[in-house]
């Protein structure tokens, strides 16, 4: 089982000058190598919940564990290299070139120059960048994606375990957000980070969440996977929240996996086959285009896990609901 990574117990956090909380008594557990975005409306305490994670801002109440370990026990500076930090402002240094932006952590402890050049080049190809064409480049002579392919770049310098990303792609045309999402769930599964993602945006959050925490008000109302959110919102904030998600935005948030009903594993049935991480929307496609009554659904190690039904889709969307498999 997956260790946790990070611990809020009973977590509030209230500013100077101020009446209200603006986290009340959070608790949480996120799983070692678990991508996690957390939800809400602006002002429901997101980026505060994300702060005190790395000590940009220190609970008032509560304790948050890194590893079993309190952070206050740790020693700041190395703690703080352990997790990446990404917003949605870059902050590139301007008068260094992409080359000399990814390696400021790398500097500062000390490798040696080739090590450093390897690690740039390797970071920079990981992000889809051509090291050759972008690392003598300044932050200047980049578009607002590519910036931050590099920020992104910069904050996994050092290998830190877990990344906070606050909103990175918020100032991102549609496009270019929707190849940096894909880009960051392929570069997730790769290297098992844990991540924790801010968002306002419902269908960034459950695209790449494999968790999602909606909160509002300083308060988790939430906190389970995107299945479970849309199938059982656990209140009327919630229920609202995923309102707003067209039936065909759901469909792009459900996976094979979560609706598939079991199967003779040597079942040999010359249906279609999807892989398990299928949306429901590519598979209502499927039966759409082709007179098929039902699709088998296969996993790379396991082989046939389940089948998804015609009827199953059909009597889901009539209803105007997603599923209660
Ligand atoms: N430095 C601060 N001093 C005083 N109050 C603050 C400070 N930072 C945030 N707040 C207040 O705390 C509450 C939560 O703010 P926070 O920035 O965490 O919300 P958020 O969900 O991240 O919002 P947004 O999506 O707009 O960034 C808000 O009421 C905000 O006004």
């Amino acid at each position: 089982m997956a260790r946790t990574a990070i611990e809020f117990r009973n977590v509030s956090k209230q500013y100077a000058n101020t009446s209200q909380y603006a986290v009340a008594g959070v608790n949480m557990r996120i799983s070692e190598g678990s991508f996690i975005t957390i939800l809400g409306t602006s002002g429901s305490g997101k980026t505060t919940l994300l702060k005190m994670v790395n000590r940009i801002y220190e609970a008032t109440s509560g304790e948050i564990l890194y590893f079993g370990e309190h952070i206050h026990n740790l020693n700041l500076e190395e703690y703080r290299r352990k997790i990446g930090y990404v917003i949605q402002q870059v902050g590139l240094f301007p008068h260094m070139t992409v080359e000399e932006n990814i390696g400021t952590i790398p500097q500062l402890l000390k490798w040696d120059t080739d090590t450093i050049a390897k690690r740039v080049d390797a970071l920079l190809e990981l992000v889809c960048l051509s090291p050759l064409d972008f690392k003598k480049r300044y932050p200047r002579q980049l578009s607002g994606g590519q910036q931050q392919r590099v920020g992104l770049a910069r904050a996994m310098a050092a290998d830190p375990g877990i990344m906070l990303m606050d909103e990175p792609f918020g100032a991102i045309d549609a496009i270019t957000r929707q190849n940096l999402q894909e880009e960051l769930i392929r570069i997730q599964r790769k290297l098992n980070k844990t991540i924790l993602f801010v968002t306002h945006d419902v269908n960034e959050a459950f695209k790449l969440g494999e968790k999602v925490v909606i909160m509002h008000e300083g308060t988790i109302q939430q906190f389970d996977t995107p299945y479970g959110i849309i199938t059982k919102p656990a209140n009327g904030y919630v229920a609202r929240l995923i309102e707003t998600q067209d039936i065909v935005q759901r469909l792009k948030v459900l996976k094979a996996q979560s609706v598939m009903l079991p199967v003779d594993p040597q079942l040999s049935d010359c249906a279609f086959r999807v892989g398990t991480e299928e949306s429901l929307h590519n598979i209502l496609t499927y039966f759409l285009e082709n007179d098929q009554k039902h699709v088998l659904v296969e996993d790379n190690r396991r082989g046939i896990v389940g089948k998804i039904t015609w009827e199953q889709l059909k009597g889901s969307t009539r209803q105007g609901k997603v599923l209660s498999a």
